[in-house]
């Protein structure tokens, strides 16, 4: 097994930080645990984290508390300039970000700068609506009252983020948190803590006042939950994940009727319609299925193409697919990275079995990568349809099932048979067509002739079982403010 010496990777090594960032101070747990963070390409251990318990986090909730009063009180043009010295770190120290990225998570070292370049927008465009928290003057109900309405933040904001945007599923929500002028702390996931550790790094560098951010690694995501939702002094939970996880929030959550904010799993459709560009519609397909690896929530889970170009789109996406390189991001450029883990891998395995019983045909791959591991071929399935689990549920993984559909409306209700909502696309030409079908989708996110729409100035969010509230655009500040009516007896 080669073995990954990370440190000698970086040009900052002090971004490799093990320790929890509790308060504004580095810190081990208070019992003295720690858990070991791997390289899913290589299998080797890179680093061993503080393993925090439910008292540790309680600490830094304390600290939060405290600090955000006096936080809040900043005008948000101070605010603002602490969250742009902090992004302008993270672009400084890109190259150094998107290695541990790489190192932890597996994706590719292009899509890795790219995500901490996505994620450092966040906290630029963040930094820049702090200062659009505006409020109203509404003309009174009676002579001698005026109304004044003004936006707060909500205080304390705790969140729970996954191991594949290891970065930007974080910026996405301190951006906004602390641009409202709340207090954050965030539970990273356990399988890519690194890159939440090295944006605390980044953060004390850029001035960020002790208490108002916490990073407070922990295997024990259950009991962190618990205490991010029971802890009085908590008064926002913003949780992006699988849907499974975001049930148990909402439930534990309910309690303290806490706000909460759900970015939760997804089942991606993608249509290709008789009239769109084939060559554009593989293109598109490509970057949305096989972004990641496939593990993403807006990755395109079912291909729905119609009749009259299945065939032909089919062979073409075979012969893109098959042009497609696997391996170890951190020794050379790759298209694809590992899976995270073998219960990843299992579970592509387990959709391919499940389809190819029920008649479905693989065109390319199919099995795991001959490097071993968690590597695993990009794989086409043709025959595809919707008895089979995918067409239910979500594979996180290079997988790319086409489903045939024979008329417009067809395609609409079974891109809409599913209890997800959160992204969607089709290729199409007919203006009238696209606007029938945009409208008709039941989704948050409608990708036309695209096939990535991630960006932090658009409403990222999904409906039904996605999820609940947008992150990014003006709307994202939002879910950390709180609407106060004054009414002024004159
Ligand atoms: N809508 C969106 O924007 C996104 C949705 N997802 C969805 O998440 C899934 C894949 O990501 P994955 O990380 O496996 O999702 P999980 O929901 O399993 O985990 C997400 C986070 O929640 C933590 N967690 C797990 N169980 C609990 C619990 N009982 N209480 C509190 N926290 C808990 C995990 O901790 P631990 O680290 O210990 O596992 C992790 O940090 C897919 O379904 C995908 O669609 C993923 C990313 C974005
Ligand atoms: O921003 C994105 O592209 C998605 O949020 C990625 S995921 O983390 O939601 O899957």
């Amino acid at each position: 097994m080669t073995q990954t010496n990370l440190k000698t990777l970086l040009s900052d090594p002090e971004l490799l930080n093990p320790r929890a960032y509790i308060g504004g101070d580095w810190a081990d747990a208070s019992g003295g645990g720690t858990f070991e963070v791997k390289n899913p390409a290589r299998g080797d251990v890179i680093a061993t984290v503080a393993d925090l318990g439910r008292d540790d986090v309680a600490r830094g909730i304390d600290a939060a508390y405290e600090a955000q009063k006096s936080w809040a009180k900043r005008t948000a043009e101070d605010r603002g300039a602490v969250l742009m010295k902090w992004h302008d770190l993270m672009v400084e120290h890109a190259d150094d970000l998107a290695t541990i990225l790489t190192a932890e998570q597996g994706k590719p070292k292009a899509e890795a700068k790219g995500e901490i370049m996505y994620g450092a927008g966040f906290i630029k465009w963040f930094a820049e609506e702090a200062r659009r928290v505006y409020g109203e003057i509404i003309p009174g109900h009676a002579p001698d009252k005026r109304i004044h309405v003004i936006r707060q933040p909500v205080g304390v904001a705790a969140a729970i983020t996954p191991w594949n945007f290891p970065n930007a599923m974080i910026t996405r929500k301190a951006g906004p948190a602390l641009a409202a002028g709340c207090a954050f702390v965030v539970r990273p996931p356990s399988l890519t803590p690194l890159s939440a550790l090295a944006l605390g790094v980044l953060a004390d560098r850029a001035g960020m006042p002790k208490g108002i951010l916490s990073i407070l690694p922990s295997t024990d995501s259950s009991g962190i939950g618990k205490e991010f939702c029971e802890n009085e002094k908590v008064r926002k939970l913003t949780f992006t994940g699988s849907t499974e996880v975001g049930r148990i929030l909402l439930r534990q959550s309910a309690d303290q009727v806490m706000k909460t904010s759900m970015e939760l799993g997804g089942n991606a459709p993608f249509l290709v319609f008789d009239d769109a560009d084939l060559d554009k519609a593989v293109e598109g397909a490509i970057a949305c299925k096989f972004r990641n690896a496939g593990q993403t929530c807006v990755c395109a889970n079912r291909i729905y193409v119609q009749s009259g170009v299945y065939d032909e789109f089919a062979r073409k996406l075979k012969d893109r697919v098959a042009q497609m390189s696997v391996g170890d991001a951190l020794e050379g450029d790759v298209d694809l990275g590992p899976l995270i883990d073998q219960d990843a891998v299992e579970k592509v395995e387990a959709h391919i079995a499940d389809a190819t019983a029920k008649g479905a045909d693989i065109i390319y791959g199919g099995s795991r990568h001959e490097k071993g591991g968690t590597f695993f071929q990009p794989t086409v399935l043709t025959g595809a349809t919707q008895d089979m689990a995918f067409a239910t549920e979500e594979t996180f993984g290079p997988l790319a099932p086409l489903f045939r559909f024979e008329t417009e409306d067809e395609g609409i209700q079974l891109a809409n048979d599913t209890i997800f909502g959160l992204a969607s696309y089709f290729y199409a030409k007919d203006y009238s067509r696209i606007t029938r079908v945009s409208e008709a989708l039941e989704y948050g996110i409608v990708g036309v002739n695209t096939g990535l729409i991630s960006t932090p100035v658009a409403p990222f969010g999904g409906v039904k079982q996605s999820g609940l509230g947008r992150e990014g655009s003006s709307h994202g500040i939002d879910e950390y403010l709180e609407m106060k009516y004054i009414c002024l007896n004159v």
